[in-house]
Parts: structure tokens; C-alpha cells; sequence
């Protein structure tokens, strides 16, 4: 993987995820995957580790180290940090002797405003790339999703990350309709969050809130977990290492069933002394509708606003999920259930947008025309 190989010189794409930053390589797939996290020594601003080393530190610092994730709400929030995550994670793929620099790719979500392009631009050309060039996040989340962009055709992603759900309506080779909210997993475990500490006055962290949405959060009742989801779970879980809590049943997950009850340890708001509490899957679906409802009307609202002849392809092929967020379970019935169209979840959703970016290095020359695109109107923009 990264660590023992060195891609120098070779193209790159980056998927600079609020949650995960994945980098494929040219000729060589996605060679890294860690999350965007960064630990800070606050004394004297050094940085002490970057990624999966960095996440482990979250919530368990002492004062004077901070971990900071530098990529909120999909878009650069503190731009130094980024360049220093970026440039250890270029570092670390084309190796630390860069005999030539990279042309890099990367993913930014659809409602990024003109300064926020600049800054990502400029963090990835600091970090050592010779040339950069943007792709828009459900652009990529489509091509790597498999659907056929350049086509005289309306097809639909929703890519839901960590930051943002972006939603969009691509027809020959172009976005025609989309919309960006700031609604995803990360305001899934924040729902999750202010649920225990109302319902029970148990403070839990992001980490614990985040386990809980992966062992036992849904959209909808469900039955079986699909092979994609609980792969991800595991690989999620892994990411976080030891478990805060655990999952009641071990043979419900062996069995490909979903547990219905999760056991966290928290600390107890009245008596500041350490609690453990078993938590419902029915209790969590309640508790993630709010930021469920705001994607399924975010979903509603795109399709408002397309051409019916393109609502007519949409109608025809099925909206396709992207993200991590899409292996919520039960979110394709919710969907599918609420608008009345077919919902599928794209193979691998975690890595779309990573593979799509990944396409637009490999054929630069082709899908040159998909890149760069100039930000849109504010009416299909960030809400
Ligand atoms: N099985 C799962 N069920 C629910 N959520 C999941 C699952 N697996 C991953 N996630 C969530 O998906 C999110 C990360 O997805 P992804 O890596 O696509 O986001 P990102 O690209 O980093 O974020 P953004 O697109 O906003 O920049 C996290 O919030 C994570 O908790």
C-alpha cells in the first residue's frame, strides 16, 4: 500500500472527504484511505499524527493536543490544516523524494463558492501538485458509480457523505439540476448525540455516536443487513478501533441481522460518574429523522426542478445512492417508499466518488470536458 510503495510522479485523484480522504493513483486504484483528521500539538502548532493515527486521538486528548478535522461540511474549514493533511497525504503516496510533481484531480462538492475552489486549489499546489483540476462531487459519484454521464440522458445521484448530501441530475455530461445540503452522517451521529443526552442526560462523543448509527441505525424498518453494508460497518468500526459499546447480539451480525440493541458507555450528565445503557434500533431510526426527512426533501426539491423529460429518464432508471450515508438502512425504502421511484444503492458507495475522480485521471483527455466546471446559480446551489 501507500506506505511501502512510491507512486512519485504519477497523476492523482483526490476525494477530500469531510469524514475519509481517499487518493487514487494512475494505473494503481485507490491506494489510500484514512480519515480527514489531523492532531495538533496547540503549544507550538506542530502537527503529531494525520489520518487513522490522528482519529484515535478524538475525544481522548489531553488539553494541549487538539485533533482537528479541517474539511467541515465538505468544504476546506481550516484551510491550513488541509494543506498539511493534503500535503502528508500526497507525501505519503508519491513518497517522500517527489522526483516529478503529480497532476492532481480533485473532488469538491457541487455548491462550493468561488473562494472555497481558490483554496482548494491552492492547498493541493502547495502540497505539491504541478497542475489541479476540480471535479464536482456528484459528477464523480456518478462516473464512478457506472452511470453513463456524456449520455443524452437524465440520470440521478445522491451522493451522501459526511458533510453534505449532494444531489444531482446529470445529462450529457453536465449537471442540470443540483442541490447541496449540509445534512449527512455527520448530522446523523449529531442527532444521535443530543437524542442520548435528552432522553437519557448521558454525554456520549462523536465516535460512540457514530458506532451506534453503523451497528444499529436505520431509515426505515428492515429486515437483512446487504453484504455492502455490513462490509462497511466492519471497515467503519475498524477505522475507530475499539469500541465504546458493543453490539447486543454477535450472531445477529454474523447472521446478516441487523441487531436490534446496542450497549454504550457514556457519562452521566447528573452524576458526572461513568453509565452504560442499552440502546433500541427503534429508538435511533426516531431519533435520525430529522436529518433524514432533510435528505429526502432535499431529493424532493431537485426533482422539482427537473425537466420533466429528464423526471421521465429518472422515473425509468431509478435514482442511484452514493456515500457512505447511503448504507444507512432502510434509506433506499424510505426513498423509494416517499417519491415512488426505484432506489439502489451503488456497488462499493464509499468509494464512488473516489473511483470516479480516479476515472478522470485515467482518461484526462476524454472527460476534460467534465472538469473545471464554473460554480452554478445560488437557485441550484448550497442551501
Ligand atoms: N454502514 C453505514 N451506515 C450509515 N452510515 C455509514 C455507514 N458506513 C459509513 N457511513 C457514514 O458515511 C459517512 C462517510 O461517508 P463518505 O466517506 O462517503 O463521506 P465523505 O466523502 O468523507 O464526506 P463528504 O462527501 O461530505 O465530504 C460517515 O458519516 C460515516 O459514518
Amino acid at each position: 500500500m501507500a506506505q511501502s510503495k512510491s507512486f512519485s510522479g504519477r497523476d492523482m485523484g483526490i476525494d477530500l472527504g469531510t469524514a475519509n480522504t481517499l487518493v487514487y493513483v494512475r494505473g494503481r486504484g485507490v491506494v489510500l484511505n484514512e480519515p480527514s483528521v489531523v492532531a495538533v500539538n496547540a503549544d507550538d502548532g506542530s502537527v503529531l499524527s494525520v489520518g487513522s493515527e490522528a482519529k484515535e486521538t478524538i475525544g481522548r486528548t489531553p488539553s494541549n493536543i487538539v485533533a482537528i478535522r479541517p474539511m467541515r461540511d465538505g468544504v476546506i474549514a481550516d484551510f491550513e490544516i488541509a494543506e498539511r493533511m493534503l500535503r502528508h497525504f500526497i507525501k505519503k503516496v508519491a513518497g517522500k523524494r517527489m522526483l516529478s510533481r503529480p497532476r492532481v484531480v480533485v473532488c469538491v462538492p457541487s455548491g462550493i463558492t468561488g473562494v472555497e475552489r481558490r483554496a482548494v486549489i491552492e492547498a493541493a499546489s502547495q502540497a505539491g501538485a504541478r497542475a489541479v483540476h476540480l471535479v464536482e462531487e456528484p459528477m464523480a459519484a456518478a462516473i464512478g458509480a457506472g452511470l453513463p454521464v456524456s449520455e443524452p440522458t437524465g440520470c440521478m445521484v445522491v451522493d451522501i457523505g459526511g458533510g453534505t448530501t449532494e444531489v444531482a441530475v446529470i445529462s450529457l455530461g453536465g449537471i442540470v439540476t443540483a442541490r447541496s445540503v449540509r445534512t449527512a452522517g455527520d448530522a446523523m451521529d449529531a442527532a444521535i448525540i443530543s437524542y442520548v443526552k435528552k432522553e437519557y442526560a448521558l454525554a456520549i462523543g462523536e465516535r460512540t455516536a457514530e458506532e451506534i448509527k453503523l451497528s444499529i441505525g436505520s431509515a426505515a424498518p428492515t429486515g437483512k443487513w446487504s453484504m455492502a453494508g455490513l462490509a462497511s460497518v466492519a471497515r467503519e468500526l475498524a477505522k475507530n478501533e475499539s469500541l465504546a459499546g458493543g453490539v447486543s447480539d454477535s450472531e445477529e451480525t454474523q447472521g446478516l441481522l441487523p441487531p436490534d440493541r446496542y450497549t454504550i458507555r457514556g457519562r452521566d450528565q447528573v452524576s458526572g460518574l461513568p453509565k452504560t445503557l442499552e440502546l433500541t434500533a427503534d429508538e435511533i431510526r426516531h431519533a435520525l429523522t430529522e436529518p433524514v426527512d432533510a435528505i429526502v426533501m432535499a431529493v424532493r426539491q431537485t426533482l422539482d426542478e427537473t425537466p420533466p423529460e429528464l423526471s421521465g429518464d429518472i422515473m425509468d432508471r431509478g435514482i442511484v445512492l452514493t456515500g457512505g450515508g447511503a448504507l444507512l438502512r432502510g434509506l433506499d425504502v424510505r426513498l423509494s417508499r416517499e417519491l415512488d421511484i426505484p432506489v439502489l444503492v451503488a456497488d462499493d458507495p464509499l468509494d464512488c466518488v473516489a473511483v470516479g475522480t480516479g476515472r478522470c485521471v485515467e482518461d484526462f483527455a476524454k472527460l476534460r470536458t467534465l472538469l473545471d466546471a464554473q460554480p452554478r446559480l445560488p437557485a441550484s446551489g448550497r442551501l
